[in-house]
């Protein structure tokens, strides 16, 4: 999907809220465990209740692959789902990687040829030659990971090397790579300090912004300082969604849960037209 569509699409459903499909099988609700894929039932339950609300899905691949053969077909369902019956909807492989070239291009294939994902995050850090394999891929997104949700941010990402944070290093080095109009970057919804800064340095660029909900992330504060005027926020929420409830109203409970953000977001996006 191309950013201009994924613009339509926000201003269509007055939302840039994107659901994190990280399925635990000790969180879904106990009657999903006798389907024959719980993972998908979960999902799929979810999607249906839920995908008027937002404008992207971001299943992390842990939760899969913790599950083995049964997970990754859970995975290539739920992808093949999406695809089939709202492609309208944006979606990210949350997989984090990055690898020497040729190994770089085989994750590429997996989550953009195999599974047919619109994006994938991938880890910065092994450098221009891990990271131009995925931007050869020209109709898809490559969402570099910048400044993380995490404490651990600070052990690295925020540290000086020649004066300047290494994230904004990332941010203005990324921007010379081949095809670096489709890179989109993570900032996390816990560090909205920073966003003013990492405006100045990719001022046109989307955002994927995980962390409100369950990491305490404040999603006017991000709007504050984040918005630009193609919108370029996508913010996800995964647990304070997808478990709202672990009963049988789970899905209106995900969707209220949806809704909440999706009200939240209309009021920005009228505020920052006005
Ligand atoms: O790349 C990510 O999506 C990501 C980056 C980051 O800095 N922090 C972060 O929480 N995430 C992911 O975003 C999701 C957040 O989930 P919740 O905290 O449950 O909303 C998880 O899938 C995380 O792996």
């Amino acid at each position: 999907m191309t950013t201009t569509h994924l613009i339509e699409q926000i201003h269509k459903k007055q939302s840039f809220l994107c659901i994190g499909l990280d399925v635990d099988l000790n969180k879904i609700p106990k009657h999903l465990l006798n389907e024959e894929d719980p993972i998908f039932a979960f999902n799929k339950a979810i999607i249906d209740a839920t995908h008027h609300l937002c404008v992207a899905y971001k299943p992390n691949t842990a939760f899969y692959e913790a599950y083995g053969i049964r997970g990754w077909k859970a995975l290539e369902k739920t992808i093949n789902y999406l695809n089939e019956n709202n492609p309208e909807i944006y979606t990210i492989a949350d997989a984090k990687r990055g690898d020497i070239d040729n190994t770089s291009t085989m994750y590429a294939k997996a989550f953009f040829e195999d599974l047919g994902f619109d994006s994938v995050t991938v880890a910065p850090y092994m450098g221009k030659d891990s990271v131009e394999p995925f931007l050869a891929f020209e109709d898809k997104h490559t969402i570099l990971l910048a400044l993380t949700s995490n404490q651990g941010a600070f052990d690295f990402q925020t540290k000086t090397v020649n004066g300047v944070e290494l994230y904004k290093q990332v941010l203005e080095t990324s921007k010379s790579w081949r095809n670096s109009e489709n890179l989109m970057y993570v900032v996390g919804a816990t560090k909205a300090e920073y966003f003013a800064d990492i405006r100045k340095i990719i001022p046109d660029s989307f955002l994927l912004v995980p962390g409100v909900g369950a990491q305490g992330g404040n999603l006017q504060e991000v709007c504050k300082f984040g918005m630009n005027d193609s919108i370029g926020l996508l913010i996800n929420s995964s647990r304070g969604i997808i478990y709202a409830s672990q009963g049988d109203d789970f899905t209106q409970a995900a969707a209220s849960k949806a809704e909440e953000l999706q009200v939240q977001m209309k009021e920005e996006l009228q505020r920052y037209s006005s």
